[in-house]
């Protein structure tokens, strides 16, 4: 259990949470490690689940206040989670599951420097990098806060030099091509991000990212820039990652090609990492470098000198109100009773969805084609964070934890997946995101768009009974026997649950708080199923695996050091090469 004295503190920081708290290095070992399972709540939650098997959504609405009682509003967001098969009676059973899994605690913890990712012994500080409040946060005793304000300067300077021409290349051109080598966390938000905020780029840039080890990733990108006039953004936690290695390689030996002098690496080459030490060794002059620190996990980074491209694509003030928007949530979720609190009610929904109603996968359905990487980031950050099947505990859980995340655009997905979403055997929970004011006005577009993201949720609530679908075909004129033969393939079931977040418009400080939202939302769910969702040790085995194969497949003999399938594969890509 916390110390008196935490739990005194957090209480405190509670009342006035924008007071400076000092930050604690929790005595985590005591944190509580329930085993959700055997908590009053978990085993309440069951039973309803019994006791539920044949209430409706769309029964529940017979409750004229639904719609006011289970929706949220934040700022110009609207969170709709009406369409779940949630009443009053489970929602408040899942606060106690909040309530009996110390979430407060675990996030007070978070916020103060805690050391909750401890399997790696660090701390968990995304908040921080976002804490526009500047109040002091302490890691290990020292406040980072005068750290994380100076390399927020250091981009600054930076980006205001990109984005504005003054930064010159080695031939005295100015920068017009941004590339970003990375992958995963190193990769993936500055995507998302650059793809989401477009109207805000700086159209005199173009931007490109490189990261799959995968040579056409690279060879098709330096196709289309010039070298006199591009810089590369290394961008690696650890500097050591092989693809983000290979690939910085390629492009510094692509650069020298034309440049041949050395010294012009300087003028256009960037990194973006916590290893000073292997960014020197790669010949990068650590003035060229931008820190962050081993308590920014890469799937949280993008708030961090990870977000450097971002800064100098859209512009530094306009990174800044990513940051506002961010920590805006951050400060929500920190001080809002569960009740209200957005992020605790999206994962606490999630966790009725996944362990009680049996859903395995969850779909993020953006109704705006700028959002089209947002799914694929939360693959990783949700996936990343929470597929684990090993408990805080050390021992194997027997209930389910992360789910599978995925999805598309809409309309688009409309018309490739949605078959299954309304008519499979599959139970998949879907987000709905949409802006009621689109950046591209063009003709009665958006009036469609969101014609189809308002009908898609109301369709997999309400669905089309076998009466409703005889009555159909037979106002068409089929016949009883054609009646008889299609209408079952015509029925839609319903009850499919949904969430519909109606956001104003996509900005900066909009795009700050889904991000934030979505965030904290994997971070209650890893609390709720008691395991640590800031490692990731499942992704070690298959690069060591693949670091041993790979002089194997040099030269021309057989190998035969593995199992008849992985040799074969071998001896055949040896033989067809
Ligand atoms: O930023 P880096 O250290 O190059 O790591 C890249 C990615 O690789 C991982 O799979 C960890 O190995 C992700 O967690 C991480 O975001």
């Amino acid at each position: 259990m916390f110390t008196e004295l935490f739990f005194h503190k957090t209480i405190k920081s509670l009342l006035n949470h924008d007071q400076p708290i000092k930050g604690q290095s929790t005595n985590l070992q005591n944190m509580k490690n329930t085993n959700p399972t055997q908590t009053a709540a978990w085993k309440k939650l069951s039973q309803l689940a019994d006791q539920k098997k044949s209430q409706t959504i769309q029964s529940l609405f017979a409750d004229s206040s639904r719609f006011d009682k289970f929706s949220a509003r934040f700022e110009d967001i609207l969170v709709d989670y009406s369409k779940n098969r949630v009443d009053d009676e489970v929602l408040s059973t899942l606060f106690e599951l909040a309530k009996e899994t110390e979430l407060t605690s675990a996030i007070e913890a978070m916020f103060t420097g805690g050391h909750i990712n401890q399997t790696e012994d660090r701390a968990v500080l995304h908040t921080a990098l976002r804490n526009r409040s500047n109040n002091p946060v302490e890691v290990d005793g020292k406040d980072v806060m005068p750290e994380v304000n100076a390399v927020l300067e250091q981009m600054k300077v930076f980006a205001d030099k990109v984005n504005s021409g003054a930064w010159k290349g080695f031939s005295g051109k100015p920068i017009k091509s941004l590339v970003n080598i990375g992958i995963g966390g190193s990769d993936l938000g500055p995507v998302m991000v650059t793809e989401a905020l477009k109207p805000y780029q700086n159209e005199q840039l173009d931007i490109h990212f490189v990261s799959n080890v995968d040579g056409t990733h690279m060879a098709e990108t330096l196709k289309k820039v010039d070298p006199e006039t591009t810089l590369f953004f290394i961008a690696s936690k650890t500097f050591t990652t092989q693809e983000t290695m290979t690939n910085a390689h390629t492009a510094r030996s692509w650069f020298l090609d034309h440049a041949k002098d050395e010294a012009a690496v300087a003028k256009h080459f960037v990194a973006l990492s916590t290893n000073a030490e292997a960014v020197s060794a790669f010949g990068i002059d650590t003035d060229n470098m931008f820190a962050f620190w081993d308590w920014v996990g890469g799937r949280y980074s993008l708030w961090s000198a990870i977000g450097l491209p971002i800064a100098c694509a859209i512009g530094f003030d306009n990174f800044e109100k990513l940051l506002e928007g961010a920590h805006a949530v951050d400060k929500h979720f920190r001080g809002t009773d569960f009740e209200s609190n957005i992020p605790v009610i999206l994962a606490l929904i999630g966790i009725w969805n996944t362990n009680f109603l049996g859903a395995a996968s969850e779909a993020i359905l953006p109704y705006d084609q700028y959002l089209h990487r947002f799914a694929a980031y939360f693959q990783q950050g949700n996936m990343e964070s929470n597929g684990k099947y090993v408990s805080r505990n050390g021992e194997k859980v027997d209930y389910t934890t992360g789910p599978i995340i995925w999805g598309e655009p809409g309309t688009n997905g409309q018309h490739a997946f949605y078959q299954l979403i309304h008519q499979g055997t599959h139970l998949i929970p879907c987000d709905f995101i949409a802006p009621a004011i689109s950046h591209n006005p063009v003709g009665d577009h958006h009036p469609k768009l969101l014609s189809n993201f308002f009908a898609q949720t109301e369709a997999l609530m309400n669905g089309k009974s076998l009466e409703e679908v005889k009555e159909e075909l037979t106002k068409a004129g089929k016949s009883a026997a054609e009646i008889a033969k299609l209408a079952p393939h015509k029925v839609f079931e319903g009850n499919r649950p949904t969430n519909s977040i109606l956001v104003k418009k996509v900005d900066p400080y909009t795009l700050g708080c889904l991000v934030a939202m979505y965030e904290h939302k994997i971070f209650v769910q890893g609390v709720i199923w008691n395991i640590f969702s800031f490692d990731q040790w499942g992704v070690e085995l298959g690069k060591v695996l693949a670091k041993k194969i790979l002089p194997e497949l040099e030269g021309e003999e057989k190998v035969s050091s593995h199992d008849a399938s992985t040799n074969g594969l071998i001896n055949a890509y040896k033989a067809m090469r």
